[in-house]
């Protein structure tokens, strides 16, 4: 495993070492202990997500709010996605500044997004399948985020918006100036 931390302080991308041999391959998807050392991080996962999305589909930019926020250790098991975090945390530096990351089942990369980030992708082939570690449970009344296409943020989602399939929630989010944090 090798980890370069990004532009946003205490936001990774992680890449595993691929094992390969006739059967296929082996990665460690994740390791406690290496992750730290690497990171210099004490990760506490709490809940395992999966989800499979068809091209175009945009999930994001989702946060949750005050004592629910969530770490995410975010990667792609099959297809790809460019994966989003923007940096919502008052006090940075780098405050509404965001990452991309191609993240697919090829590169195997990962990417560690701290609490204190939205966090969004869309994804670029059918039958993508996302799989993700949080350090914090899942809490409906705690969900918050911020319109994908806010004009401050100025991320390139790379395909166009007549492409893009969208929740009803997600279409309902708010600007990036009007969240409360
Ligand atoms: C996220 C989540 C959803 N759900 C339920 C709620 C809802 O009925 C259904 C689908 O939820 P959503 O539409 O919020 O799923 P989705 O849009 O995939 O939400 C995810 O998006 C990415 C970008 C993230 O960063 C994640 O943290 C999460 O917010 O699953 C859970 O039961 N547990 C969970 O942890």
């Amino acid at each position: 495993m090798v980890a370069k931390e990004t532009k946003l302080k205490g936001c990774f991308i992680l890449e595993p070492k691929v094992f390969r041999d006739q059967r296929g391959y082996f990665i460690e998807s994740f390791n406690k202990e290496t992750f730290k050392r690497l990171t210099g991080i004490s990760s506490n996962f709490v809940q395992d997500n999966e989800s499979n999305s068809s091209k175009g589909v945009l999930r994001g930019l989702h946060f949750q709010r005050g004592e629910y926020a969530q770490a995410k250790l975010v990667r792609v098991v099959r297809g790809s996605v460019m994966d989003v975090a923007v940096d919502i945390r008052p006090n940075s530096e780098t405050f509404g500044q965001h990452v991309s990351v191609l993240l697919s089942g090829k590169n195997k990369k990962q990417l560690y997004i701290p609490k204190g980030f939205a966090h969004g992708f869309v994804v670029l082939e059918d039958n993508t399948i996302f799989s993700y570690k949080c350090d914090n449970y899942y809490n409906k009344s705690a969900e918050s985020g911020i319109m994908y296409n806010d004009l401050d943020l100025q991320i390139d989602w790379k395909l166009s918006a007549e492409d893009l399939i969208l929740s009803d929630k997600d279409l309902k989010l708010s600007g990036f100036k009007d969240i409360a944090l």
